[in-house]
């Protein structure tokens, strides 16, 4: 059984594709990174190292990679011949890889069973909007190809911090991880995944992790770097932040009750253990690298405003969540490209255009007030700078 993966990053490395190698697939990562390129190519095998209580180290073996940006068709002839293709690279960057896998649909035996797509990204829906960009790539092919493969969401949990420089290859990890994949779209067919769970109905697994993981995490992460910490677990550790950080989990909580029937005990027990993950003292993870891309944190359906919306639609608390934004729009990262944007659309464009911009909510939605609050007092902090 072969796999190819797109994005040997932190994830790719450290958790899908020590999976895919726990389910006996030969894996081929896909990158444009060179240098990430050569250095799995110099290696026969490397480590995963989990850190923290009951971490163990695993040994991955039976890989190579494959560089897309200068061998392209190379990738695109081993996706050709794969049983699953899995993605890590970020919701922004599925399209640049959505035409090398409608060519290798193109090139796919019609006979063989179906590609099995998984993108394994932090966003709604990702394998869908996956699925849309290999569509509008394969124009009219797509009706003649499209029965060559099959498309499953999925939400992946595992926190993985940026890697030392010297790690080499290796990565180092929480202990922790969870992998939920939509069960319909294999039929009796699903890829062997050992530790990944098969649901019927994703939407209450992927909201759940991504407004409660990520928004904790970011709101962790915003309140941290506002008070000059580094690392979340420090963040966490100063009790006015984890304050804030329990009290925009509790909204979120309160919404995924409401819309999914999540019992409220369960979601308590969730966001404790999910808090004791971030505290994990031996998980070197920054509040750079979690609050990383604030604008997509901030977009329409992402952890902020996506829970924050409909709790307001439904009459709900956001307080806590409106707070974070405001935290999030105060993260300055030189070294982010979307954090600098933030910041300069911020000192050039008026209010609304920039609460309809980055938020994508309209005037009339009832989150739209308590959001353009924190972006003109962010706006007056500048402009008294
Ligand atoms: N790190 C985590 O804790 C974690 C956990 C769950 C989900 N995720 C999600 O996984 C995705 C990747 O996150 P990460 O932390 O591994 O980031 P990362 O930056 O470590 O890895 C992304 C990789 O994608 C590669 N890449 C960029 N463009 C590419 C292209 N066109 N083709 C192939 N590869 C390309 C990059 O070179 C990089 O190696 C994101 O969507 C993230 O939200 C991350
Ligand atoms: O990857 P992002 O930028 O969407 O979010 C940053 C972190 O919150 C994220 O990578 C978590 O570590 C991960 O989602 C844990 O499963």
């Amino acid at each position: 059984m072969k796999a190819v993966h797109f994005g040997a990053g932190n994830i790719g490395r450290g958790f899908v594709g020590l999976l895919l190698h726990d389910g006996g697939y030969d894996l081929v990562f896909s990158d444009v990174a060179a240098p990430l390129v050569d250095a799995i190519n110099a290696v026969d095998s490397y480590t995963v190292h989990e850190v923290g209580d009951g971490g163990r180290d695993t040994v991955v073996t039976g890989f190579r990679a494959i560089n897309s940006a200068e061998h392209p068709s190379d990738v695109v002839e081993q996706v050709a011949g794969a049983d699953v293709v899995t993605t890590a690279v970020g919701p922004t960057v599925l399209r640049f890889i959505a035409p090398l896998i409608a060519d290798a649909l193109a090139l796919r035996d019609p006979s063989a069973p179906p590609l099995q797509v998984m993108a394994c990204e932090n966003a709604i829906n990702a394998t869908d909007l996956l699925q849309a960009e290999i569509a509008q790539a394969a124009g009219d092919a797509w009706e003649a190809v499209r029965s060559r493969a099959v498309f499953a969401n999925t939400a992946v949990d595992r926190i993985v911090p940026a890697q030392p420089a010297d790690a080499g290859v290796d990565v180092t990890v929480e202990p922790f991880f969870e992998w939920a994949i939509e069960r319909a779209p294999f039929g009796v067919n699903p890829p062997h995944i050992p530790g990944a769970h098969f649901v019927n109905d994703l939407q209450p697994y992927i909201e759940r992790k991504l407004f409660t993981v990520n928004t904790g995490h970011a709101t962790t992460a915003y309140f941290g770097a506002q008070a000059g910490i580094e690392r979340i677990s420090d963040a966490l550790a100063d009790d006015a932040i984890a304050a804030q950080v329990s009290a925009a989990l509790e909204e979120t909580s309160a919404l995924l009750t409401a819309k999914h029937g999540l019992p409220v005990a369960e979601l308590a027990e969730y966001r404790a253990t999910i808090l004791q993950r971030f505290r994990n003292p031996a998980l070197p993870d920054t509040v750079w690298r979690v609050g990383r891309q604030p604008m997509r944190k901030l977009s329409r359906h992402e952890r902020f405003v996506g829970p924050a919306a409909e709790a307001a639609e439904r009459g709900l608390p956001v307080d806590a969540l409106v707070a974070a934004m405001g935290a999030a729009l105060a993260f300055d990262d030189p070294a982010d490209a979307q954090s600098v944007a933030l910041q300069q659309l911020l000192r050039t464009i008026d209010v609304d255009s920039l609460v309809t911009e980055v938020t994508g909510l309209g005037e009339a939605h009832p989150l739209y007030s308590a959001v353009r609050e924190v972006v003109a007092a962010r706006q007056d902090d500048l402009a008294d700078d």
